[in-house]
């Protein structure tokens, strides 16, 4: 499992970089991200929220989680102008959870984890989560949409859960 990595760490705002070439030990990082999003319970999982700063997203929408899928040096782009609030959550600001506005239709251009051309016209929930995650690779948080008010909130509670959880490590 790969450490992820919580707001507000700086690191979470590196710009990734774009993948060049699919190596074997990026093929390596795809299946670790797949367990990490997994047992942290997610549907989607950038890898700049597990410091690895290249434009690689991972998720899996299915109900047996048995569908994962990999987008790498993804471009999004809208295809309604209208926005429709989703209640977001991220696995970097645990227990978290706020509306944010989204264009709820988009096209995404990407490649796959055999560098084969993805080009899809997504809405609903995967077009919710792509955005999110694409907002990672550019070191975007979706609290950084919400109030100053709702951020430091989520500041001292993510705080207060880390500590919590570094506790039940230790017991
Ligand atoms: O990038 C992440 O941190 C994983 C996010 C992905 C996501 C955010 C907002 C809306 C949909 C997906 C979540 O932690 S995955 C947990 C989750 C699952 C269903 C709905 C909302 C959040
Ligand atoms: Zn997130």
């Amino acid at each position: 499992l790969l450490p992820i990595l919580n707001y507000p760490d700086p690191r979470l705002r590196t710009i990734a970089k774009p993948v060049k070439e699919v190596t074997a030990e990026i093929k390596t990082l795809i299946a670790d991200m797949i367990e990490t999003m997994y047992d942290a319970q997610g549907i989607g999982l950038a890898a700049s929220q597990v410091d690895q700063h290249i434009q690689l997203i991972v998720m899996d929408l299915s109900e047996d989680k048995n569908n994962p899928r990999v987008f790498i040096n993804p471009k999004v782009t809208p295809l309604v102008e209208e926005k429709q609030p989703y209640e977001e959550g991220c696995l970097s600001v645990p227990e978290v959870y706020d509306k944010v506005e989204r264009p709820n239709k988009v096209r995404i251009e990407a490649l796959d984890e055999n560098g084969e051309k993805i080009d899809e016209e997504v809405e609903g929930l995967l077009a919710v989560c792509i955005q999110h995650e694409m907002d990672h690779l550019n070191g975007v948080i979706f609290v950084d949409y919400l109030s100053r008010l709702k951020q430091t909130r989520a500041r001292d509670k993510v705080r207060k859960i880390i500590k919590i959880r570094e506790k039940q490590d230790e017991q």
